[in-house]
């Protein structure tokens, strides 16, 4: 069993509470609000910009160039294509870059990023890739789920198809499946079963951070 399965079943009702929220779920059938959406869009583009720095914080923490290799991966998904989608996005809701950039983050927002910011610091690559995996692996499994049959099959009037095609889409998928083999790689090599209890409770906390993330969206409608 992968060192994700492994995490998923001991933490099972905290990764439930993520990848089906009330809010993934409005995404996929459409009913999500616009307000709740557009609340999510701005600070998940704040939460971005965080999340490349502990992208550049693994890649600080590297020992091997193979893992300083893996962590620029990480960093480029997020600064030149996960942004990237956004900055349309925002677009298309009447919100430009420096609007975004100045809107204050939300404590939801801070709490998730500096946390993961802090266990990057503080513990090791192994720790800090725990963290960030509910973040990548989460949304391609949602992607997965929101559009079974590739991001060609939706509904071209659904609200959110250009999301849900993000993260359902080849790039993102092949990006989490290269975070997947190199989070079990890390495993092999600093993994133990004494560390085990430890990275469940990274992997559940940042679970619950991000089902308070969206929630934070839904809050807002
Ligand atoms: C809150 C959150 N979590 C995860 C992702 C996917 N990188 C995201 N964009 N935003």
């Amino acid at each position: 069993m992968s060192l994700l399965e492994r995490l998923k079943a001991a933490a099972r009702d905290d990764w439930t509470g993520y990848v089906d929220h009330a809010f993934v779920r409005g995404l996929g059938d459409g009913t999500l609000p616009a307000s709740a959406f557009r609340q999510y869009l701005v600070q998940d583009y704040l939460f971005l910009i965080q999340f490349a720095r502990a992208h550049a914080l693994a890649a600080g923490k590297a020992r091997t160039l193979a893992d300083m290799r893996a962590a620029k991966e990480g960093l480029a998904a997020i600064v030149d294509v996960e942004m990237q989608l956004h900055l349309r996005l925002c677009e298309r809701w009447g919100l430009t870059a420096a609007e975004v950039e100045a809107t204050p983050e939300h404590a939801a927002t801070v709490a998730y990023t500096r946390w993961v910011l802090d266990i990057g610091m503080s513990g090791d690559l192994l720790d800090l890739q725990v963290a960030l995996t509910p973040c990548t692996l989460g949304y391609a499994e949602i992607g997965r789920r929101l559009a079974p049959e590739g991001a060609g099959a939706l509904d071209a009037a659904h609200p959110y198809r250009e999301w849900i095609g993000e993260y359902a889409g080849e790039a993102f998928q092949s990006v989490a499946a290269g975070a997947h083999a190199w989070l079990d790689d890390l495993d092999r090599r600093y993994g133990s079963p004494a560390r085990f209890p430890e990275l469940v409770a990274i992997f559940a906390k940042a679970a619950r951070l991000e089902a308070g993330f969206w929630q934070m969206g839904l809050d807002a409608a």
